[in-house]
């Protein structure tokens, strides 16, 4: 059996000591860290477990998918899965500093107003509603598009601004989708992202042409200062108590064991599979499972792992008409929302595109994939929820990740409507110049199409959920709308564990709201 009770002096090479240990230095636990240190009395330690940003992959927007697989990506494996015709997937996240938010596709999306005013109703706090969110958003922006007073910010640490130049593919597609029925908006996350359904061009986290990433934003300006301190390659094991405080976390760093103790808090902003892991190891968890693998129950939560979520992703693919109007693989620079049968209350689908063929490898190898072409990438939320459990109590051992994609057929249904809209975008006449002879596969009935997808189906790498935030009537909420790990004190969960349904677009954005939501009221 694990222990988990903190005892000073005890295994640790090395002890020091900060007001606040912020685990995880990815897109919210960057934003907690910069945040808080800003308040130059209190002492801020920011732990990572990869290693720094300079690389020109990280840097370089173009370049961000040669980071998937890489040291910079935990490379998980999930499961097989029955709904994927029993294939893992690798699931990609960002490790290193700046975590999801350095090698991603750089898209900023807010989520749609009725994603926060769900999560407001959810956790029994209007504070986390759309208008209360609107105020951190502006707060973090530097927005460079048109201006919109009421919902963008000017002054913020990130600087999001418009695709830009416009490739002309891209005009095409937005001028295909709203042929197919779809509003234009000025950007995704003005009037859209209060809105059903629409398109526009994609607002990005990019600066003369650099990624600006949440640890470059707000944590490197303040790198000269003494009372923030960043640690990579540092790997948190688990949350050490005092009681029921939260007192310290035990890491390996260096091949060594080191024990960083919190004088006012710990933050837990590890991202949505590591976050569940180190509670667990802490024995924070479902009793029963925790028993299965030898933890120590400290706190059985039943939530914690559970109620993971995602977009799933596929490619709809087309041959193209010539492979030099198309523009590079890695740009996607436009984005369609539509609503599906009125299950969610906001967007259920959200389309990108790109000038290469994505499909899974699987895919790939089944039906083949063409020199030249396009793909409509196409994001679903879905009905089934997955899970995030230990293998064993080992800290380095990976975890058992299921996904649970498509395992409900009223899913695959919805995949199969979906690829039919995108079909109309791509024989849209302003598509026309950039169409080749076929769709890939060619040609197919209903049934082709659900078995296409359940081939070429992957996560869009938003995982979220596993920690979520809830009511104290709520048995599988984790943590409460102050983002406080249910039973213990001085230990809150700041990242995209705690929404409790993924929102309507990417997850960079509200998981950089929800840190800086924690970092106030850490500061509380
Ligand atoms: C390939 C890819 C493309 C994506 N594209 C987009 C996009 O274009 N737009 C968008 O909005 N979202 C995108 N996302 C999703 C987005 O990046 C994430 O949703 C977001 O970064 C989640 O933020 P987070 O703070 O919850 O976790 P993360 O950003 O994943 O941060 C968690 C951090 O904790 C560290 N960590 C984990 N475990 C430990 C441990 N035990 N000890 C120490 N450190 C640890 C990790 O290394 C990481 O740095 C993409 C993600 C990927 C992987």
């Amino acid at each position: 059996m694990m222990t988990h009770q903190y005892s000073p002096g005890t295994a640790a090479d090395e002890e020091e000591t900060y007001d606040v240990v912020v685990c995880g230095a990815g897109s919210a636990g960057s934003t907690v860290a910069g945040l808080l240190a800003a308040d130059e009395n209190l002492r801020v330690l920011l732990l990572e477990a990869g290693g720094d940003d300079a690389d020109d992959r990280v840097s370089d927007p173009d370049r961000w998918f040669e980071n998937i697989a890489s040291e910079r990506d935990w490379g998980w494996l999930t499961e097989p899965g029955t709904g994927l015709g029993n294939r893992r997937l690798l699931y990609s996240m960002g490790k290193g500093l700046g975590g999801g938010s350095s090698i991603n596709a750089g898209v900023w999306s807010r989520g749609h107003r009725r994603d926060w005013d769900d999560l407001a109703a959810v956790s029994g706090d209007p504070r986390w509603d759309y208008r209360s969110v609107l105020g951190s958003y502006r707060e973090l922006e530097t927005w460079r598009g048109a201006p919109d007073l009421e919902r963008r910010g000017t002054a913020g640490p990130m600087h999001i601004q418009p695709a830009q130049p416009l490739h002309p593919f891209f005009s095409a597609m937005l001028d295909g989708a709203e042929a197919a029925g779809l509003d234009r908006y000025d950007s995704p996350n003005g009037e859209l992202a209060e809105q059903g359904s629409g398109c526009a061009v994609r607002d990005e986290i990019i600066s003369d042409g650099v990624r600006c990433s949440a640890y470059r934003a707000l944590v490197a300006p303040r790198s000269e200062q003494r009372n923030l301190t960043v640690r990579t390659r540092t790997l948190i094991t688990r949350v050490l108590f005092d009681g029921d405080r939260a007192v310290a976390v035990e890491a390996i760093s260096d091949g060594r064991p080191v024990v960083f103790r919190a004088a006012h808090e710990v933050v837990l902003s590890l991202g949505a599979v590591q976050t569940p892991k180190v509670l667990m190891q802490s024995g924070l968890g479902p009793a029963r499972h925790l028993d299965q693998v030898g933890i120590d129950v400290r706190q059985d939560l039943p939530g914690v792992g559970s109620g993971l979520d995602d977009h799933l992703q596929f490619g709809c693919v087309w041959e193209a008409a010539d492979a030099r109007q198309l523009p590079p693989p890695s740009r996607a620079q436009a984005v369609c929302f539509w609503e599906g049968d009125g299950r969610e209350r906001s967007p259920q689908f959200v389309m990108y595109s790109g000038g290469a063929p994505f499909m899974s490898p699987e895919a790939q190898a089944r039906y083949g994939a063409p020199q030249s072409a396009f793909s409509f990438l196409l994001g679903m939320r879905l009905r089934t929820r997955g899970s995030v459990r230990l293998a064993d109590a080992g800290p380095a051992t990976a975890p058992v990740i299921e996904t649970c994609f498509l395992d409900d057929p009223a899913d695959l249904r919805d995949a199969v409507g979906a690829y039919r809209f995108a079909e109309e975008v791509a024989h849209s006449e302003a598509m026309r110049p950039y169409l080749g002879s076929r769709s890939v596969p060619a040609g197919l009935s209903d049934a082709e199409v659900a078995a296409y997808i359940r081939t070429a189906a992957v996560t869009f790498w938003h995982q979220c959920g596993t920690a979520r935030i809830g009511t104290d009537t709520d048995v599988n909420a984790v943590v409460d709308s102050e983002l406080r790990v249910r039973g213990c004190d001085g230990l809150r969960v700041a990242d995209a564990s705690v929404l409790p349904r993924v929102t309507s677009g990417n997850t960079m954005a509200p998981a950089m709201v929800i840190g800086h939501r924690a970092a106030g009221l850490v500061r509380a």
